[in-house]
């Protein structure tokens, strides 16, 4: 490239020799700019400069990506749901070039995995119907679109209504907290006992979940803990009561839950198929609280998501607009005192057991 440069200008300076001090003309035009043929080159220059800067201003603030009826097309969709991943692992990392997350540093904890296929669909479908069969015992459970169910802390989501309606005040006080009922002392009312499959598929998929982070992430799995645990239901046909309803904010799970490492969804059912919106939308800090859009995962049963949950990760579901999306958001620590926090799953009281007992 260096050598055919300083050729070039070796032949120019063959084909166009000069006095000594006499002034380099400026070449004979008249073909391309024959209105003004008065004016020096430098100016035509710097005017077909001007014109084509101008034609890219144009060109760049006007374009729009190609659009699919009924998407919001203002971020890439990393992964469809019509499409199960070409390999289990996709290892799309945020290489905008944008926010924290640019540089890509495995191992590092800043990453963004989606993968296809780490958990077996027979336990996919299980964990569904745990949680639908949970929702519905509850009487649809939240009064809102978002119903959330922790196995650990032993909580429903819970609206003041009918089904309840049949309890005495006594029992209502002592099962209600804010939102959310005691799930074990609800199940008791009603005569509900886990069966053991249920209860050995959600292990087998917490456990199966936990040594797919320590392998994407090169965290060594005694140092990788879990920390909360919780299934999400949200109904799109409901209306958000109150703020706690309003799910598709934007967010950043260390500052909403205050204690992940990293967090991993798992989806229980999918877009399309089970409900319309519900998108996964990963952003991107833009400096001074701004954040953007950048990548969208559409749920698929048995997709995971897995990131790190700080700051370089801010985050948001897109509203559900039909149908119902059930999620597993399994939180990791790094803190044996986090992990020693959490109440293991499940109380052997609440469980039917058929034969051997779980682990
Ligand atoms: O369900 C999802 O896709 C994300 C949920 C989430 O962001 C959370 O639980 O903090
Ligand atoms: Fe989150």
């Amino acid at each position: 490239m260096a050598g055919s440069t300083a050729r070039r200008r070796r032949e120019e300076a063959k084909t166009e020799p000069k006095a000594p001090g006499e002034e380099a003309k400026p070449p004979h035009v008249p073909e391309l700019l024959p209105a003004f043929p008065g004016l020096p080159l430098r100016i035509w220059m710097a005017l077909l400069v001007l014109l084509v800067s101008a034609a890219a201003v144009i060109l760049v603030s006007t374009w729009k990506p190609a659009e699919h009826p009924g998407k919001q097309t203002d971020f890439e969709v990393w992964a469809s749901a019509r499409r199960n991943l070409p390999d289990a692992l996709q290892m799309k990392l945020a290489l905008t070039g944008f926010g924290l997350c640019g540089i890509p540093r495995r191992g590092n904890r800043c990453a963004r995995f989606v993968l296809d296929g780490v958990v077996p669909a027979a336990e996919v479908k299980e964990l569904a119907e745990l949680l639908q069969w949970l929702v519905s015992e509850a009487w649809g459970a939240g009064s809102g679109p978002p119903s959330v169910v922790d196995l650990h802390a032993e909580t429903i989501s819970y609206k003041d209504q009918r089904g309840v309606a049949v309890m005495t005040l006594k029992e209502k006080s002592e099962l209600q907290q804010d939102n959310f009922v005691n799930l074990t002392m609800f199940m008791e009312f009603k005569s509900l006992k886990f069966t053991q499959k249920q209860v050995e598929a959600y292990s087998r998929v917490r456990q199966a979940l936990r040594k797919q982070l320590s392998r994407l992430f090169g965290v060594p799995l005694e140092g990788l803990q879990h920390d909360m645990t919780f299934f999400s239901h949200i109904n799109g046909s409901k209306t958000a009561q109150t703020t706690h309803d309003e799910y598709w904010h934007s967010h950043i799970d260390t500052e909403q839950y205050g204690t992940f490492a990293y967090t991993v969804l798992l989806y229980l059912n999918s877009a399309d198929h089970d409900f319309d919106g519900g998108e996964f939308i990963f952003e991107e800090s833009r400096g001074n609280g701004v954040v953007v859009p950048a990548a969208a995962v559409e749920p698929r049963a048995g997709r995971v998501v897995a990131f790190s949950s700080d700051a370089e990760n801010p985050h948001k579901v897109l509203k559900v607009s039909r149908g119902v999306r059930m999620a597993l958001t399994a939180a990791f620590t790094c803190s044996q005192e986090q992990a020693a926090s959490i109440q293991s799953f499940p109380n052997p009281s609440m469980v039917e057991w058929s034969g051997t007992a779980a682990e």
